[in-house]
């Protein structure tokens, strides 16, 4: 990419930098000309499009090598490593048509199940059993493994019928013998108790859809000067509300999360991971979101036939446009580009096949129409888009050729989509934290780890991308797998904007802080109510005390713009180093180097040793006589003092400053922030160890309260560790 760039004439360099939308046809065709008979150029895009060079197409001989280590293992007993193994020789092993191919492959998913059978991973290994036997129906190890397996979780009517099936299969008499022993075995089992149903509950999203169809407020589009299009609601919405959800036009996973979140749904990957059946990036929790990236396969319609398969020929999950299919096949380019670039090649090859098939509702257009700003991105950022066009121009002409041809019209309507997504395109986030990761509640976890949202995604929502921003919302979005869902966090009335938070928020970022990350990242100034008049938070948030010990007065850094809309014909002179309330002088750069260095030092702290008690209090105390009493890094300081407290078993203490932090949020935020919530989850751990049951019980009703608001029904689904927190509290005070 720097090496294209480096090779660009001056001239040519300049005119994409001055260019409007008007001109991109221009620009990107002068590129492309430039480009095109450079060998330089021919390189890069052969490395990307050429399947034969690619690092991602399926192999025979690495499979093999693969499986021989994984056997190799599992004969030594180290059946964790055996499974690692298996697992990345079905990655690289390929599904043609070819009976060797399925059979490999249902050798390595029935060894893989093996592994998963001695390591107790029940479930999984039914799920692969189930793989192995699709792909190769009297695969008699697998019935039998399955059979067993069934009978570990009590399915007794499944086992009989696998190991059923499985005798009727094999073909030696001692295989007979010792099959039939544990058939009889499951027969009895069978005869002698009440089946049990091991139907999973996947029906999330399909109730939270029909629950809140009916009572979902009606929602309009409407222009204003300031903001363009935006959401209102036609009808009074209470706190809590669900007011829309919606799955993505396109989504991706990024780079990071790529070896450990399912491709499609972006949930955590299960053991019995499954992969591409075209290449090796992709990984999947699920047959149903691997169809939905690639399409049914002719192989998988024939095994459903299969008269023992009754119990998997429920995923037939027929999606209209499979996402990853265009760039699948072994190529490089869509492992090597960076995920955003991806997308937009998402964007653009389902703009190509709603334009093929016009018959079905068609969104094309809608695409095309997205808002964006590219006369006001950078230099830098406009010619990157340019290249990164031209490049995505030849990956796609080379998947859906005269459907997409390589011209200069192409790659502008490229660098179009590119601009659109960095203003529309949302990040999914989903909730990280270690209590969740072991799905148990655990007090000191609770206390030394704080709610994280870790991003696995980025996605572009039709209606999604129509909210727009406020710093101070009245909408909260989260994400259920790859659905984005969005409610109410307080009464809005008929006619009024709903807006979410695009990220920085009054009370978390200063007025100039958000300012900044609001042009950088999406090229606007805000003009959301927080940003328009005078907020105490933006007062507060990065305040200090006067230095008078006599004085209770504050010097804010806002001082500009309260002069600016308070006193500007006033005569009144505001100077802005001086305390609000007697005037004297502080000295700004001064203030904010004490503030910065106490802050550091508690933040180190925290990694330290024990015994750093009194230290940690000797910051806390420097930064209180600097920092306003209701100022952010306060809070912050607060909050990790609590946690070396907790850290050193001085619970008390903890306790007094969790509840200092929760003070100071207060301040800053509404009472039921989310911010609040989170904090709230430690304090009522603290009340429960300290036995203040009542407390607790208060905490953890108010949390639920504020989890309830933002996260509605799916809080429980979201924070894992909130049943058993309550199921604590409960305990504690009968
Ligand atoms: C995701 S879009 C929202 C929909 C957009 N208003 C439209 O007309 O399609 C983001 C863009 O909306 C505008 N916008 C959103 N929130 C805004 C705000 N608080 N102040 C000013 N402009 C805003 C900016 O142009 C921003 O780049």
């Amino acid at each position: 990419m720097e090496k294209l760039t480096s090779l660009l004439p001056l001239e040519l360099r300049r005119d994409i930098s001055d260019s409007s939308p008007e001109e991109l046809e221009y620009t990107c065709q002068a590129l492309l000309d430039f480009l095109h008979p450079l060998p330089q150029f021919q390189r890069v895009v052969r490395e990307l499009t050429d399947p034969q060079l690619g690092l991602c197409r399926k192999s025979r001989e690495v499979s093999l090598d693969l499986k021989k280590k994984g056997n190799d293992c599992f004969a030594g007993g180290d059946y964790g490593k055996a499974l690692n193994f298996y697992s990345q020789a079905v990655r690289h092993a390929p599904l043609s048509s070819d009976d060797m191919d399925k059979t490999l492959l249902a050798t390595l998913y029935a060894n893989r199940a093996s592994s998963m059978h001695n390591l107790n991973l029940i479930e999984e290994c039914k799920r692969d059993c189930g793989r192995a036997i699709l792909l190769s129906p009297c695969y008699v190890k697998a019935w039998y493994r399955r059979g067993k397996a069934n009978v570990v979780s009590k399915n007794y009517k499944e086992a009989v019928h696998d190991l059923e099936v499985a005798l009727s299969m094999e073909s030696s008499s001692s295989g007979k013998i010792h099959i039939k022993k544990d058939l009889d075995i499951a027969i009895s089992y069978f005869k002698g108790t009440v089946e049990t149903s091991d139907l999973a509950n996947h029906a999330m999203n399909e109730t939270t859809s029909s629950r809140c169809n009916n009572s979902m407020p009606e929602l309009q589009c409407k222009y204003t000067e300031a903001k363009g299009n935006g959401m209102i609601s036609l009808n009074c919405i209470s706190p809590g509300t669900l007011i829309h959800y919606e799955e993505p036009l396109a989504a991706i996973i990024l780079k990071s999360c790529r070896e450990t979140h399912c491709h499609v749904c972006l949930n955590e990957l299960p053991t019995d991971v499954i992969f591409c059946s075209s290449c090796t990036i992709p990984l999947y929790c699920s047959e149903q979101c691997q169809e939905k990236a690639i399409g049914k396969s002719d192989g998988t319609k024939k095994v459903r036939n299969c008269q023992h398969c009754r119990r998997l020929s429920g995923n037939n999950i027929i999606t209209e446009f499979a996402e990853h299919k265009h760039e699948c096949g072994g190529s490089n380019w869509s492992a090597v580009l960076p995920a955003d670039v991806v997308l937009v090649c998402r964007v653009m090859a389902k703009v190509i096949y709603k334009r093929k098939h016009p018959s079905k509702a068609d969104t094309s257009q809608e695409i095309l129409d997205f808002v964006h700003h590219y006369s006001r991105m950078a230099s830098g950022t406009k010619l990157e888009s340019h290249i990164f066009s031209i490049i995505l121009s030849c990956c796609l002409n080379h998947y859906f050729g005269s459907d997409f041809p390589f011209t200069g019209v192409s790659a502008a309507q490229l660098v179009i989509i590119m601009s659109q997504m960095k203003v529309n395109s949302m990040a999914i986030v989903h909730m990280r934290s270690l209590q969740q990761a072991r799905g148990t509640y655990s007090i000191e976890k609770a206390l030394t780890s704080n709610i994280e949202q870790l991003r696995v995604g980025q996605a572009i929502y039709s209606t999604g991308r129509l909210f727009n921003h406020s710093c101070q919302p009245n909408l909260h979005a989260y994400f259920l797998s790859r659905r984005l869902l969005l409610r109410s966090t307080e009464p809005v009335p008929a006619g009024s904007p709903l807006e979410l938070s695009y990220g920085p928020q009054l009370g978390q970022w200063g007025l100039e802080e958000r300012r900044r990350l609001l042009k950088d990242q999406y090229f606007f100034t805000c003009q959301c109510s927080g940003c328009m008049g005078i907020t105490l938070p933006d007062l507060l948030i990065n305040a200090f005390r006067c230095m008078n010990p006599a004085c209770p007065g504050v010097k804010t850094e806002e001082i500009h713009k309260i002069g600016r809309l308070l006193f500007l014909h006033s005569g009144l002179q505001i100077r802005p180093g001086s305390c609000l309330n007697c005037g004297s002088e502080l000295d700004p750069r001064s203030l904010t180097s004490l503030a910065e260095a106490a802050l550091l030092e508690i933040q180190r702290l925290r990694e330290s040793p024990p015994g750093v008690l009194r230290h940690a209090v000797k910051a806390l105390g420097q930064l209180r006589s600097v920092r306003h009493a209701y100022s952010r890094d306060l809070a912050r300081a607060e909050d990790i003092v609590a946690e070396i407290f907790c850290l050193a078993g001085e619970l008390e203490s903890a306790l007094e400053h969790c509840k200092a932090s929760i003070k100071i949020l207060e301040k800053l935020y509404h009472d039921s922030h989310i911010a609040i919530g989170n904090e709230l989850v430690k304090l009522a751990s603290l009340q429960l160890s300290l036995g203040d049951h009542a407390a607790a019980s208060d905490s953890v009703g108010r949390l639920e309260g504020i989890f309830s608001l933002y996260y509605g029904p799916h809080a429980g689904q979201i924070y894992h560790f909130l049943e058993s927190l309550r199921a604590a509290a409960n305990r504690a005070n009968p």
